[in-house]
């Protein structure tokens, strides 16, 4: 099963683009590493109590109050992500540390989550599944993927969809999120394949259309049914590829800390 790794800053359009495959004709299966993150901290989990030992004697307001609960839950009040949003996204000192202890939190639980699901879609039969992860180059899972997909916009475009899709944010508070991540000039020399979303949604099917097919025709029968009948060869065809991804990502890597 190829694994098709799709990242891109916030509001780049990751959802729009895991939207267009999840539905005919491609209908791949999607991993949304920002739903599982969510559904990770919700109350009675261990993520969420570390959470709240960590963070709610020193952020007002961290969980709901139960009338405004949007999940109520038998374990407790729900923790209000918009709060923990504004105390972790920003570029002061204090901020990176929270950034760091949150992601060092809920980062090992997502992943496990996300192991569970590739191999439920691998059971399933599916030739391809896709990882929607925002933070893919960040926490290092292209080495695990097939190909990456990075979906990009031009700065205004990006903030000018974030303010209309997420009216809570101001411009500010959009700014500090796009801040908090990798430059896009970083992430298109780190990915596969780049799409361009300053478009519409029709010319964006039409581009994951092409994608789509430049994959499938990319596997061959042949290897397709060794791989699915001779375990020893899988095993072996794996590790070799992790091997070559790992290079690959590495010599990335150093490319661009020559670039500075
Ligand atoms: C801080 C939280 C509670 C804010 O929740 P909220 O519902 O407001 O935003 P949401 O989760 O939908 O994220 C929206 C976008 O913000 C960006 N973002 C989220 N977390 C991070 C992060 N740790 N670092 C950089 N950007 C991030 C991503 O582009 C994401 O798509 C939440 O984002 C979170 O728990 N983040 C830490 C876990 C994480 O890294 N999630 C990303 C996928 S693993
Ligand atoms: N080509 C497009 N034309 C117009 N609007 C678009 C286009 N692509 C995406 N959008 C809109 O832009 C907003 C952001 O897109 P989307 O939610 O897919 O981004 P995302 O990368 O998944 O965001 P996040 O990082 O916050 O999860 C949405 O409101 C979406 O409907």
């Amino acid at each position: 099963m190829l694994l098709i790794g799709l990242t891109g800053s916030i509001a780049t359009g990751k959802s729009t683009v895991s939207r267009i495959l999840a539905s005919e004709p491609h209908s791949l299966p999607i991993i949304d590493a920002d739903r599982l993150a969510h559904a990770v901290i919700l109350p009675g989990t261990p993520a969420y109590r570390a959470i709240v030992a960590h963070f709610s004697s020193t952020t007002p307001n961290l969980l709901y109050s139960p009338d405004e609960d949007p999940t109520p839950s038998p374990h407790g009040p729900s923790i209000n992500r918009r709060v923990l949003g504004q105390r972790v996204f920003g570029a002061t000192e204090q901020n990176q540390r929270d950034i760091k202890v949150l992601n060092g939190i809920v980062h090992p639980a997502v992943r496990r989550a996300m192991l569970r699901e590739v191999v439920r879609a691998w059971l399933a039969g599916h030739w391809a599944a896709v990882l929607d992860v925002p933070l893919l180059f960040e926490g290092r899972l292209d080495v695990f993927c097939g190909v990456t997909l990075l979906v990009g916009t031009s700065p205004a475009v990006q903030v000018q969809r974030l303010l209309a899709r997420d009216a809570h944010l101001t411009a500010e508070d959009a700014e500090r999120r796009i801040a908090s991540q990798m430059s896009v000039e970083k992430k298109k020399a780190l990915a596969d394949v780049v799409v361009w979303n300053d478009g519409t949604v029709e010319e964006l099917e039409v581009e994951i259309g092409r994608f789509v097919a430049r994959m499938r025709n990319g596997r061959g029968w042949f290897w397709t049914a060794v791989m699915a009948t001779c375990w020893p060869v899988t095993g072996a065809v794996i590790v070799w590829w992790l091997l070559g991804n790992w290079l690959k990502r590495r010599r990335r890597d150093e490319l661009l800390k020559k670039e500075g």
